[in-house]
């Protein structure tokens, strides 16, 4: 595992958003335009804020989530509502957001739509992850409806998926378009996330620590 510690979290989101904007910068050279795709949740909103400042041609950036909760942008749960906050703003504002969210009552529903916006701008250059002390990453909770599926070598790129873990239906990226990232970075703070990343680099199947679908690819990143 290829596993960067910082001394604090503020040194961790800064060294992230330095990566994450050399990624795409690099990445612009010698493309017409990149796509970042990012995590919502808790934790990343900081590096979001630092990377909205960024000095970067944005307008030649697409932004997706990994994955999106089936709840209004109006909730705060919402992580379209969380990167029009905090990533999708200053400079950051010219990207173009790629929805992962309808205004369809269910994930299915909205899914075919959605699946045709993902077109042109896969493979992902940039990918941020997160992960839950269950080892989920993305919408790939251990006992999710879909989870083989979303898993499996010829899984479409997008999923509705329903979980225990899950407190809403969710649509998510599969593990092949996960995998498929040019660079690929985890994203982790706490004691808890770390002990639950130990035990997910142990060897054991996938479906029980879904995070080790991206783990081999990963730089990951924490701090206590
Ligand atoms: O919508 C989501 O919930 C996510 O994209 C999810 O995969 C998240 O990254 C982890 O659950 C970690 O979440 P926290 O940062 O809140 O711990």
């Amino acid at each position: 595992m290829d596993l960067h510690t910082y001394p604090d979290r503020d040194m961790l989101m800064m060294r992230l958003a330095d990566r994450i904007s050399a990624d795409l910068k690099e990445c612009l050279l010698t493309h017409d335009r990149a796509t970042l795709c990012a995590p919502g949740g808790t934790t990343p909103g900081p590096v979001f804020d630092l990377l909205s400042a960024v000095d970067l041609d944005w307008s030649r950036v697409d932004v997706l989530l990994n994955d999106e909760r089936w709840v209004p942008e109006t909730s705060e749960r919402s992580n379209t509502a969380l990167l029009r906050q905090r990533l999708l703003t200053g400079r950051a504002a010219a990207a173009r957001l790629i929805p992962l969210v309808t205004g369809d009552a269910t994930p299915e529903e909205g899914l075919a739509a959605l699946t045709e916006g993902l077109e042109g701008v896969l493979p992902i250059s940039v990918l941020l992850l997160g992960m839950g002390e269950d080892m989920h990453t993305a919408s790939l909770f251990p006992g999710a409806d879909q989870l083989d599926f979303a898993l499996s070598d010829n899984a479409p790129p997008l999923i509705a998926m329903r979980a225990p873990g899950a407190a809403e239906p969710r649509i998510t990226l599969s593990a092949p378009v996960l995998r498929d990232a040019m660079k690929t970075h985890l994203l982790i703070v706490g004691p808890g996330k770390k002990a639950a990343l130990e035990q997910a680099d142990r060897p054991g199947p996938v479906r029980e620590a879904p995070v080790r679908a991206i783990l081999g690819n990963a730089m990951v990143h924490w701090a206590a």
